[in-house]
């Protein structure tokens, strides 16, 4: 998370979930439903959808019936990303065959004004094996994460020194999938306080 950050700190943890966990969540999205994904505008500051990234995704929140099984996941994140679930914003991905999200860092633009602070952390986690493509790319460090169920990766958008600084080494991509579909679950940490910002609509 340092300014002499080394490939290695984008750190990778298989098995992080159990299968049974993977599949929890993803009946919970089943159920939910899927909408296409937006992107941040960022000369506007509103968030549309964008040929840039054309998965379909669904927000959890706390009081939802998903956040259930995605508790104790948040648990078992504890001691690596040092935050609890009040940081934490859920979002389940889901890619059909061609879908894709281009080149992004997660640090929103705009966001070291926000009530929350910006994202400070990305526990992004798989939860099946697409049958070919849907890579998460991370080309400035010259990293290819396959996608893999049950695994996770952790990575910064925000410098340790400078949470309110962008580090811009974690750019990264989901590369199209190109046969099957894919499944997974953003976890972006803030730096202060996500729930109570959301809940008093300060999130930009
Ligand atoms: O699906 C992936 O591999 C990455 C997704 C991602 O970067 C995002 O949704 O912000
Ligand atoms: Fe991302």
């Amino acid at each position: 998370m340092g300014k002499n950050k080394k490939p290695e700190n984008n750190k990778i943890f298989d098995n992080f979930i159990q299968p049974t966990e993977a599949d929890a969540i993803m009946a919970a999205g089943a159920k939910m439903g899927y909408q296409p994904s937006e992107v941040l505008d960022k000369g506007h500051g509103d968030w549309k959808r964008s040929m840039h990234r054309t998965s379909s995704s669904t927000h959890c929140h706390a009081s939802q019936p998903c956040w259930k099984v995605m508790e104790p996941l948040l648990t078992r994140a504890f001691p690596i990303v040092g935050m609890g679930e009040r940081h934490a914003e859920v979002q389940l991905l889901e890619y059909a065959e061609g879908q894709y999200y281009k080149s992004h860092s997660d640090f929103l633009g705009g966001s070291e004004n926000f009530m929350a602070g910006p994202r400070a952390l990305t526990l992004l986690m798989y939860l099946d094996d697409p049958p070919e493509g849907g890579e998460t790319a991370f080309p400035e460090i010259g990293l290819t994460v396959q996608a893999k169920r049950g695994r996770a990766i952790l990575w910064p958008s925000a410098l340790d020194q400078n949470p309110r600084v962008k580090d811009t080494r974690t750019k990264h991509q989901a590369l199209p999938v190109l046969r099957g579909g894919k499944h997974a679950v953003n976890i972006w940490y803030y730096q202060r306080d996500f729930w109570e910002a959301s809940s008093k609509g300060c999130m930009g």
